[in-house]
């Protein structure tokens, strides 16, 4: 039995499987989806479905909501943890937030609270050395990977496209006159697009005096209007935004990676090295992710596919004293660059947030104007859901830049949109596949124009 299943059954009640063990630790909670008819409800304190940990290989799914008891057992051994997590949000049509509670990551990594600690986790360390070792990286990759042509963007963008042209000519096929209604479907519209509700409404009442100004009446010109206001709109934001890196003026630069579990921080940390390896910089990697059994090995497979040292600690040392390790190899070695590459945290967890701080305070201590940036990493598959996290990182450490990864697994590019507009924060780079050149740096112009230009036959 699935998840899916599994939750739906406990739902309807109609198998009823208690237990008598108690749950060792709390693992995850799925909130209702925010919709379309209900775009301001950012307060979400009712979860729908707990999912807690048993035994390593048993997983118990219980309702939250109605009066509901039961409980459905769920036997997850032979199933890797981070698909059960992808398969909550998608495969339930009213269910879309999940959020891990802090108390599960405190004790273990997130993926140690839904799968099997020994096996499993070898399995995913063993699956991330070989797809670090299928990275190429040859000298003609190399070229490749520095070029930021918009062929790369229109493939990586390709699911997002596709998914905004269909509901675009959804919108339009319905146009009758620019009416209220119509401006409310515009809304809704551009909602579903994951542009966010505050982005939403904001260029909503924007097409509103624009559509108006331009006395634009028959459906091509509507249409004309409204793709070019996107794509201004986009390019606007991008004006007063610095997506550059920023670089030390001596010594090395340190740059720090943060974000939750699974994001993509040490496969971007392996592009960005080969990156800029390959401008002749000197590039050193610190494994500051002592937590996750597996992470230092993946973050060397990178590093020895790069040709690039890599600074580790014993496993469950204090990720600090790597960062302290790594920060003297860096003056040491004259190196230029030095990527750090951290625990995937919780934006909630007060201890994991302390960490954080404590590693910057070292870095800070020993290079005073460092780390010259800390990149949140957000995984654009998860949507709205990347939004809060990225809301939440913000609040409790300073955020330089973002990068959204995945963007070439899902429909969901919209998300830039809301992260810049109500965020304020540049996204600096973005994540279209996993191979060593599918990381680009973002550029808002590029990005609407492959987005909405080919519907304006640009
Ligand atoms: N399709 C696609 N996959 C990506 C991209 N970036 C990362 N991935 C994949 O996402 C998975 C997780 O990436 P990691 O780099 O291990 O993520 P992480 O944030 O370091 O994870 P933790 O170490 O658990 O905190 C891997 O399978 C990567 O290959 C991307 O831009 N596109």
């Amino acid at each position: 039995m699935g998840l899916f299943d599994a939750i739906k059954k406990a739902f309807t009640g109609d198998v009823v499987e208690s237990t008598n063990l108690k749950p060792k630790i709390e693992v995850v909670t799925l909130y209702p989806r925010i919709t379309a008819d209900t775009p301001f409800q950012p307060k979400i304190d009712k979860p729908l479905v707990k999912v807690e940990r048993l035994m390593p290989n048993k997983l118990q799914v219980k309702p939250m909501v109605g009066d509901l008891e039961s409980k459905v057992e769920l036997d997850v051994s032979a199933v890797n943890s981070a698909e059960i997590m992808k398969a909550d949000v998608s495969e339930l049509n009213e269910i879309e937030h999940k959020e891990v509670l802090p108390g599960a990551l405190a004790s273990e990594p997130i993926e140690a609270g839904l799968t099997d600690q020994g096996d499993d986790q070898d399995t995913a360390v063993e699956k991330s050395a070989i797809q670090a070792q299928e990275v190429v990286t040859s000298e003609s990759n190399m070229d490749e990977m520095t070029q930021t042509d918009e062929t790369d963007l229109d493939q990586g963008l390709h699911k997002t496209k596709k998914s905004w042209s269909q509901r675009w000519n959804e919108f339009m096929s319905n146009f009758r006159r620019v009416d209220e209604d119509f401006f409310d479907d515009l809304e809704e519209t551009l909602i579903k697009a994951d542009v966010g509700a505050e982005t939403a409404f904001k260029l909503t009442d924007e097409l509103r005096n624009e559509v108006k100004l331009q006395n634009a009446k028959s459906k091509e010109a509507v249409s004309k209007v409204i793709l070019q206001k996107l794509i201004d709109h986009y390019t606007e934001q991008g004006r007063d935004e610095d997506a550059s890196m920023h670089f030390a003026t001596s010594g090395p630069t340190v740059i720090l990676f943060v974000g939750v579990n699974g994001v993509g921080k040490t496969t971007t940390i392996g592009k960005l090295a080969a990156r800029y390896k390959h401008e002749g910089k000197k590039v050193l990697l610190a494994a500051a992710d002592t937590f996750r059994a597996g992470a230092t090995q993946q973050l060397q497979v990178w590093g020895e596919r790069d040709g690039v040292e890599v600074i580790v600690g014993p496993p469950k040392s204090d990720p600090a004293s790597v960062v302290y390790d790594g920060v003297k190899a860096a003056i040491a070695q004259e190196a230029d660059i030095l990527f750090v590459d951290t625990a995937g945290r919780l934006q909630n967890n007060v201890n994991l947030m302390q960490e954080l701080s404590k590693m910057k305070r070292i870095i800070e201590r020993e290079l005073p104007d460092q780390p010259a940036e800390v990149l949140l990493v957000l995984d654009s598959t998860t949507g709205q859901n990347a939004l809060q996290q990225a809301k939440l990182f913000k609040d409790s450490t300073d955020v330089t830049g973002i990068v959204l990864t995945k963007l070439d697994g899902t429909a969901k590019g919209g998300i830039v949109l809301p992260i810049r507009n109500e965020l304020h924060l540049p996204v600096k780079w973005i994540g279209l596949g996993e191979q060593v050149g599918d990381l680009k740096p973002f550029d808002a112009n590029d990005f609407a124009k492959s987005l909405f230009g080919p519907l304006l036959e640009l």
